[in-house]
């Protein structure tokens, strides 16, 4: 239960925090299948004044829960990169992305990989923070799979909660310096 991705012993952000600039364009972006990451996304744009964006497949994953897991399984065990539906036209103009999901099966879904391995995005100029929500375990994984998807981006330390748990995250936010 305590096994550790690859990448992992590297440290996972550059940056503790950043010089608060009000004049930041803040995207957050995430994925979310049962509502738990979409609510944590929503209330990060609500204290950051932030842009939202849902990463969204072109196959919905099944509504069963059971069903969900055995194709999220299936899905990382053959790396594969779902298509997604959704775009970002104007990733040029934000300087910080957040980028969130849920942990499944220990680590990012893969539809978060297809989007930060997209070739229309270059996250290279950007700060990223990286975010989810989790049942209870793997959120350090998840968080450093975000990272690990993000190489030339900077990076800023990240959150996870369970469930809806909002806790801590306006905290989390202040430590960082995107809010003050
Ligand atoms: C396919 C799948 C795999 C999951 N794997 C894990 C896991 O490895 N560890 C964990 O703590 N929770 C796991 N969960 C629970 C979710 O991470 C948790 O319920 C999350 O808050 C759901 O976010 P969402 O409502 O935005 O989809 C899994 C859920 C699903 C559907």
């Amino acid at each position: 239960a305590c096994s550790k991705d690859e990448g992992s012993d590297t440290p996972l952000y550059q940056y503790d925090s950043i010089e608060y600039d009000a004049n930041r364009k803040i995207l957050i972006t995430y994925f979310s299948w049962g509502g738990n990451t979409q609510h944590l996304a929503e209330e990060i744009a609500n204290m950051t004044d932030g842009t939202l964006f849902r990463i969204e497949t072109v196959n919905p994953y099944p509504t069963d829960y059971n069903e969900c897991t055995e194709v999220a399984r299936e899905e990382l065990d053959n790396g594969v990169r779902p298509e997604l539906s959704s775009t970002v036209d104007n990733l040029d103009d934000y300087d910080v992305v957040f980028v969130g999901c849920p942990v499944w099966w220990h680590t990012a879904p893969m539809a978060v990989w297809s989007f930060l391995e997209s070739s229309g995005y270059d996250f290279s100029d950007k700060i990223i923070v990286p975010f989810c929500t989790y049942a209870s375990t793997y959120r350090e994984e998840t968080l450093a799979k975000i990272v690990e998807l993000t190489p030339d981006s900077r990076h800023l330390q990240g959150f996870g909660t369970t469930g809806r748990n909002t806790g801590g995250m306006e905290s989390w936010l202040r430590t960082i310096h995107i809010i003050r």
